[in-house]
């Protein structure tokens, strides 16, 4: 597994240590290890089921584990949540609907230990135009800003993110990390679960892969594109249209393509090749050795997302 390096003398944030939590058969988490440190901004990702949202409601002291501990700022989540260190972003729960969005940030910040100014907590959360509006009356995407307003009514120490742009749009999503980032730049810990891959590009500086129940990588973005092992490298090639040489050069052509050195995969689609190679390098090398004549030829980096379902697919291939 890809591991980022830590800080070895600080005090972690959040420590899971060998945590289990069983739903009957299922395992949703299942021996999980894991350090928060303070100021790192984290990704959690995962298929469906993986287990992001137990892991976070452990965290949160939401359910208890079944083996393992959790400890929050080396203490029971309980602990931290009640001398308001953590602000959350959950998927569950209801907003209490008959008032207005200001009265509901006012009520928080008045009921968190540190609290900000209303106003402040307000403009961060991009609500200054919703203020006077009744929360029963917002749409999906506003109800979580009013959300992500109640997680940072005061000054909390760790915030915990369950999918928070779900239902925004792209502008309010942007307008939405910015303000995480502010949040990160001041020194707070951002725990967050997305399906939004380019979220955790663009935000991260931490990316975890769950899968069913465990830790599949830990590390940058770079370094889990790395770790899922390949580049891209696309081409075009004459002698696969059959036009130069007929269809004996074409599969001639071919079988020197499935050939080459560290291929992980293989597309071809009339005159455009398109591999996956481990050691796009030596790949290339080949290439050129073979007496093809490629043209237009890129090499690239896989995507975030590629890489992650290069991961998942290897595990689930693993383990079938
Ligand atoms: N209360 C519950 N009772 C029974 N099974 C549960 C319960 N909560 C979660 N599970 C199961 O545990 C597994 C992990 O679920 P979890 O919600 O943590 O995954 P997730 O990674 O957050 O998924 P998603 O991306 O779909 O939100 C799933 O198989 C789910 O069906």
């Amino acid at each position: 597994m890809t591991t980022i390096s830590q800080p070895a003398a600080r005090t972690p944030v959040v420590r899971l240590e060998a945590v289990a939590k069983h739903f009957g058969e299922v395992r949703a988490v299942d021996g999980l290890s894991l350090d928060l440190y303070p100021g790192q901004t984290v990704a959690l990702l995962g298929p469906n089921g993986a287990g992001k949202s137990t892991t976070l409601d452990l965290l949160l002291g939401l359910r208890g584990p079944d083996r393992g501990s959790v400890r929050l700022f080396g203490a029971e989540p309980r602990e931290a949540i009640v001398a308001g260190r953590v602000g959350a972003v959950l998927q569950s729960g209801g907003l209490m609907g008959e008032v207005t969005v200001a009265e509901l940030v006012r009520l928080a910040c008045q009921l968190h230990p540190k609290p900000h100014p209303p106003a402040e907590v307000l403009a961060g959360a991009g609500l200054d135009g919703l203020a006077d509006r009744r929360v029963d009356k917002l749409s999906g995407g506003q109800r979580q800003r009013v959300r992500f307003a109640l997680a940072t009514a005061g000054a909390n120490d760790l915030l915990v993110l369950d999918e928070p742009t779900t239902g925004m749009d792209v502008s309010a999503r942007g307008a939405f990390w910015a303000t995480v980032r502010q949040q990160a730049e001041s020194g707070r810990t951002v725990l967050f679960a997305t399906h939004y891959l380019e979220e955790a590009d663009a935000v991260a500086d931490r990316v975890l892969v769950l899968h069913r129940g465990r830790l599949l990588a830990d590390g940058t973005a770079a370094e889990i594109k790395a770790r899922a092992g390949a580049r891209r490298i696309s081409f075009d090639l004459a002698e696969l249209t059959g036009a130069e040489g007929g269809r004996e050069r074409a599969a001639v052509a071919e079988q020197r393509l499935r050939a080459l050195p560290f291929l992980a995969g293989i597309e071809v689609q009339g005159p455009t090749v398109r591999l996956r190679s481990t050691d796009a390098d030596a790949t290339v090398y080949a290439l050129y050795g073979s007496g093809l004549r490629p043209r237009n030829l890129e090499v690239r980096g896989l995507g975030l997302e590629q890489a992650f379902l290069a991961l998942t697919t290897a595990e689930e291939a693993r383990q079938a």
